[in-house]
């Protein structure tokens, strides 16, 4: 696939990604009113589906009302189902093809639609109403599970049967590069007899990919494992800030709270699980012990993502990879 907007050779945007983001301008104003942008990235630019819409184009989806671009965030267009998330990606790919010229040879319009990433700042790509943070990797449960009662009781009894989470406060999701502030909280010094508080001297960060979830259900109605994907509009990436000394001391027997919710950032492009269809394959199996019938998916349902964490410390101008993993590794990946 080939588009007449430059994608450089390495880039992770290409016509085949086309992930959902919503970004104004850093100074000045996009083309046309609204302020604020519902759009996809191609290569180092950013395509307005707003400005699109007002053109008279992306009009026609199925089950989506008409001002789906128009209110600057992807709530409407998630809620939409996938039939709409298809018809809207099948119709930008087309509109953006090198072999296509309807957009490509009228330049007055292509002026006000694509934009330089460089010249537009990205923000939440949604309201976010609720968000559960779910424990699915193995490895990292083993980990914080030894930190907080030893190795030999690290993970717990019930990690293997289901999927375990916590409900986070949806405010405090903020877009990656944002600044976020150490906090302060009650920490249990060790060997002390009584707690302090204190700025949290054991900030840690969590590499996570996160899923937005678009149509829902009505209260009370479940969704089976099976239907459960109709539901994911797309993946981002997400850092849960926590602080462990303030959640070690703080979230016996209720989950953590204030050590995990002052800060939880999301990388701005929502990338579709449309996109992601290539790269889709099989999990590490539940067959030891065996999920309940109703947790059991047929595979293969997660995918091959590449993920890393680079750290450039304060102070440095060079990053250090600290964490090469990859999301297919995930033990239950039904637990976001
Ligand atoms: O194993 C425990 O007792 C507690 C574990 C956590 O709270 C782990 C955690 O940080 C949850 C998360 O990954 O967000
Ligand atoms: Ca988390
Ligand atoms: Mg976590």
């Amino acid at each position: 696939m080939e588009s007449f907007i430059e994608v450089p050779p390495d880039c992770d945007f290409p016509l085949e990604n086309l992930p959902w983001g919503v970004f104004k301008a850093r100074t000045g104003a996009i083309g046309d009113s609204p302020e604020v942008h519902v759009g996809v990235a191609l290569g180092q630019h950013v395509i307005s589906a707003t400005t699109l819409h007002v053109a008279g184009y992306l009009r026609d989806l199925p089950e989506a009302d008409t001002r789906v671009f128009a209110k600057g965030r992807l709530n409407e267009l998630m809620a939409a189902g996938r039939p709409a998330w298809r018809a809207a990606r099948a119709t930008l790919q087309r509109l953006l093809s090198s072999s296509e010229g309807e957009l490509r040879d009228q330049p007055e319009l292509l002026a006000r639609v694509v934009h330089k990433q460089e010249d537009v700042e990205m923000l939440l790509p949604a309201r976010i109403g609720d968000y559960t943070d779910f424990y699915a990797s193995r490895q990292h449960a083993t980990n914080v599970g030894a930190m907080f009662r030893g190795l030999a009781n690290a993970l717990n009894p019930n990690w293997l049967h289901l999927p375990v989470g916590y409900h986070g406060r949806a405010s405090s999701i903020i877009p990656a590069g944002a600044s976020v502030r150490r906090p302060w909280g009650q920490v249990m010094p060790a060997n002390a007899s009584a707690p302090v508080f204190s700025p949290s001297s054991q900030v840690d960060f969590e590499l996570e990919v996160a899923a937005f979830v678009g149509p829902g259900n009505a209260l009370g109605e479940p969704i089976t494992v099976a239907g459960a994907w109709d539901h994911v509009f797309g993946l981002v990436l997400m850092n849960d800030w926590s602080a462990r000394d303030i959640q070690k001391w703080e979230y016996v027997p209720l989950g953590p709270f204030n050590g995990k919710n002052w800060a939880t950032q999301i990388s701005p492009w929502v990338v579709t699980l449309e996109a992601l269809e290539p790269f889709r394959c099989s999990p590490p199996p539940q067959i030891d012990p065996e999920v309940l019938p109703y947790l059991r998916e047929a595979l293969p349902y997660t995918y091959d993502v590449e993920l890393t964490v680079d750290i450039t410390p304060a102070g440095y101008d060079r990053a250090t990879t600290v964490t090469r993993s990859n999301l297919k590794h995930l033990y239950g990946i039904r637990g976001f």
